[in-house]
């Protein structure tokens, strides 16, 4: 018997264990594939790797002097051998430990609801083992790729994220349906490491984001040598007997590559997971309510990460299991639950505060909602853009600095809902942002928070200046 159990071992269960653990429960976490999930093996880390050393290279280049120092081509294999490294070869064995460490006991096996607080884990060689929650159950079993029904895709084993994050070669042609965060990033990493790359993008590129996002990025796509092809999709694929990969689209065009990555969004992994057991149609995203429990179930089974849809985000599914451990913490001891918003136990920032950085050339860092998000949210708004590269510093950080910085304000109450930045190194930038968004910050205030010169953050002060101050 433990106090909680919790299924899936990504970024987000380990966080959720690690938070009960330290509330003085104990836990039982399962996993059935490599402790630290997706986000550590097939997402965040290994496309983060592989999209570093382009990022480096195309700075050197941006920059005289520098860049003549600079006499050759990305190494490939290098590349690729420094994201197994960040992979970490594709072994648990430390995420495994830091969990031991922490005082959690590992399950290894698929993980099925049986029941009422009870959970059966099935190990590699069959052996079933059943463990009850004295308090609470957490999924947090994350999300796979989702493969669209198009006909031949799935016969022709198209790469997922999966495939392109841990390939082992860098195809020669490359193609990638889909036009997300997902898509830019693999598009600038095989390009940047030599793949000729077609993008398929049927919505468009980025469309989620501020249009100035996805006109930047497809205008630094197409300087790399990127057919971006906005409005296209495929009506066919097949995989010929030499490996040779052909989509025919939907006007009837075909393109020939080597892979074809889809990469059009992702589906919950909740079809094995018992859900039937609790009443709960398999296969669906877990709606929870403001305390992330699951809705339909009586109190005791939680849903937190990617597996609940509210934001797929290795932070933000992390921010939501700190949240997750102390209320069921809270519960278990009789202690009131702090769920108002901005509370303890509340995950307020899943609604108007996420903040994402896409590792695109240019980057793309934004918190909170966009002018369109805004106003469908009926926010009376205004919109301030500003040219990053008339920022000095944005100017002696590289020649031909090229970016756009957005805020978006919400005329009601003063403060800033909304912050894009789109540039060279713009990630580490975006923290004042997010911090400007949740503390509400007046932006009289924000007056008195100086950028120091000369820095990229001087946009600040240039937005409150096209802003204006209140008389
Ligand atoms: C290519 C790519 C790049 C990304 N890059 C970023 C990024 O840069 N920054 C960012 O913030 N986010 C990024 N994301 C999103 C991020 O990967 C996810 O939001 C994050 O992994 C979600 O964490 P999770 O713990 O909810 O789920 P997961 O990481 O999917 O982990 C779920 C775990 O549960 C296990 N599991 C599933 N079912 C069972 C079962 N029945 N029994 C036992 N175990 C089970 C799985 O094996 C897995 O280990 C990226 C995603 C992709 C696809
Ligand atoms: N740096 C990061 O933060 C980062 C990096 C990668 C992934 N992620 C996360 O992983 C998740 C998955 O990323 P993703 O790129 O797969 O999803 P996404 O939702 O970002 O983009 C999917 C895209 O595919 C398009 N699409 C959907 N169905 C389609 C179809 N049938 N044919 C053609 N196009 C179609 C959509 O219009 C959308 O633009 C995202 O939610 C993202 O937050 C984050």
């Amino acid at each position: 018997m433990f106090d909680v159990i919790v299924i899936g071992a990504g970024p987000v269960g380990e966080n959720v264990a690690d938070r009960v653990v330290q509330g003085g429960l104990s836990v039982a976490v399962v996993e059935r594939e490599l402790v630290g999930g997706e986000c550590s093996y097939w997402a965040c880390m290994p496309t983060k790797a592989l999209l570093r050393s382009t990022a480096a290279l195309s700075a050197v280049r941006r920059l005289p002097g520098a860049r003549e120092a600079v006499t050759g081509p990305l190494d490939a294999s290098a590349v690729l051998a420094r994201r197994d490294a960040f992979a970490s070869n594709w072994a648990d064995d430390g995420q495994a430990a830091w969990l031991d460490r922490i005082g959690a006991r590992l399950f290894r096996g698929e993980g099925r609801l049986s029941g009422t607080r009870t959970v059966e884990v099935t190990a590699a060689d069959g052996t079933v083992t059943s463990l009850t929650a004295r308090h609470a159950v957490v999924v947090a079993t994350g999300s796979g790729a989702l493969v669209p029904d198009v006909a031949g895709l799935r016969a022709a084993a198209p790469w997922t994220s999966r495939e392109a994050a841990a390939a082992r070669t860098v195809p020669g042609r490359l193609v990638i349906v889909g036009g997300g965060v997902v898509a830019v990033e693999m598009a600038t990493a095989f390009a940047g490491l030599g793949s000729a790359v077609t993008m398929l993008a049927r919505d468009g590129v980025l469309p989620a984001a501020e249009p100035f996002a996805g006109e930047l990025v497809t205008e630094a796509l197409r300087n790399a040598g990127v057919s971006v092809r906005a409005g296209a999709e495929p009506r066919s694929v097949e995989r010929a007997d030499d490996g040779t990969v052909r989509a025919t689209l939907t006007t009837g065009e075909t393109i020939e590559a080597d892979e074809l990555l889809v990469a059009v969004g992702r589906t919950p992994n909740t079809r094995d997971i018992g859900l039937e057991r609790v009443g709960l149609p398999p296969g669906d995203w877990l709606a929870v309510d403001d305390t992330l429990r699951v809705v339909g179930v009586d109190g005791w089974l939680y849903a937190a990460g990617d597996v609940n849809r509210r934001v797929l985000l290795t932070h933000q599914g992390k921010y939501q299991a700190r949240a997750v451990g102390d209320v069921i913490v809270a519960r278990a001891a009789g202690r009131p639950v702090d769920d108002g918003r901005w509370g303890r136990h509340a995950v307020t920032a899943d609604e108007r505060a996420v903040p994402q950085v896409i590792f695109t050339e240019p980057e793309v860092a934004s918190v909170g909602l966009t002018a369109a998000a805004a106003e469908a949210a009926g926010l009376s708004i205004r919109v301030v853009d500003h040219d990053l590269g008339t920022v000095a510093g944005a100017a002696v950080h590289a020649d031909g600095y090229g970016g756009r910085a957005r805020m978006v304000v919400d005329e009601g109450r003063n403060v800033i809902v909304g912050f894009t930045l789109v540039g060279p190194d713009v990630a580490e930038l975006l923290h004042a942002a997010t911090i400007a968004v949740v503390g509400e910050v007046p932006l009289d205030r924000l007056w008195h928070a100086v950028p120091a010169f000369p820095t990229i953050s001087e946009v600040w002060l240039r937005l409150l200046e096209a802003y204006g101050r209140s008389a």
